[in-house]
């Protein structure tokens, strides 16, 4: 079994081509100005273009956006999904789906078991998860702030009801280092990671994402 891999914050050519070169499966474009990985839409217009001709899955990362914001993003750089990062709720979702027509991952920001519980009310509505880490207080970032949560948490949790064949993916604080002991511990079927491939904030190092994928697949399946 290949393991699902999202590398979220790219904004830059040469980091596009090498997640390409990596066959990683999805590619993540930060809209958030506060964010070092911010891109602007016509930044991520022409990176999603240069994915799309690789076949790599672009996805457009945004935290509460309203509609005017998500329509020029859509527009211009046409993603293939869409990652709320926010407060939406599964209202919100089934409206975005409607108008987009793009599968959403809805990120859920996990510290307790209760925290996992809430997943349930976007069952049938989002299209996959992402189990992120609880921002560390002071961080002005939803996301992306190198910090993970209690992989124990996942372990022999049914999470059955969720839908699609990669119900979600295991994000938060994942390096070389320790992404196959997260999935030991947690039995993710996806993972996704940012700073973890970084040399500085916003900076993705090339080599350490080949390093990331590689211990990615040599994790006992
Ligand atoms: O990465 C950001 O700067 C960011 C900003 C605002 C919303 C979401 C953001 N990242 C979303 C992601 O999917 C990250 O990959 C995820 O949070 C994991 O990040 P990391 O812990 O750095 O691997």
């Amino acid at each position: 079994m290949t393991i699902p891999i999202k590398i979220c914050g790219l904004s830059t050519p040469e980091a596009v081509d090498r997640a390409a070169d990596l066959k990683a499966d999805m590619a993540g474009f930060i809209f958030f100005p506060k964010s070092p990985r911010h891109v602007t839409v016509d930044d991520a217009r022409q990176l999603a273009e240069r994915a799309r001709a690789r076949e790599l899955k672009t996805v457009a990362v945004t935290v509460d956006m309203d509609d005017a914001g998500l329509d020029e993003i859509v527009e211009q750089m046409k993603p293939d999904w869409l990652q709320l990062h926010g407060t939406e709720t599964p209202e919100r979702l089934s409206v975005l789906k409607v108008r987009y027509g793009l599968p959403v991952m809805k990120a859920l920001a996990v510290r307790d078991a209760g925290d996992l519980d809430r997943a349930a009310v976007y069952n049938g509505i989002a299209d996959r998860m992402l189990f992120d880490a609880k921002p560390p207080k002071g961080s002005d970032l939803p996301g992306g702030n190198g910090v993970s949560f209690d992989w124990q948490l996942l372990a022999g949790r049914d999470l059955s009801s969720l839908d699609g064949a990669a119900s979600y993916m295991l994000s938060g604080g994942l390096t070389t280092d320790n992404v196959g002991e997260a999935l030991r511990i947690s039995g993710a079927p996806g993972v996704d990671v940012s700073s973890g491939v970084e040399s500085a904030p916003g900076v993705k190092d090339l080599a350490m994402m080949g390093a990331f994928v590689q211990a990615v697949s040599n994790a006992p399946k």
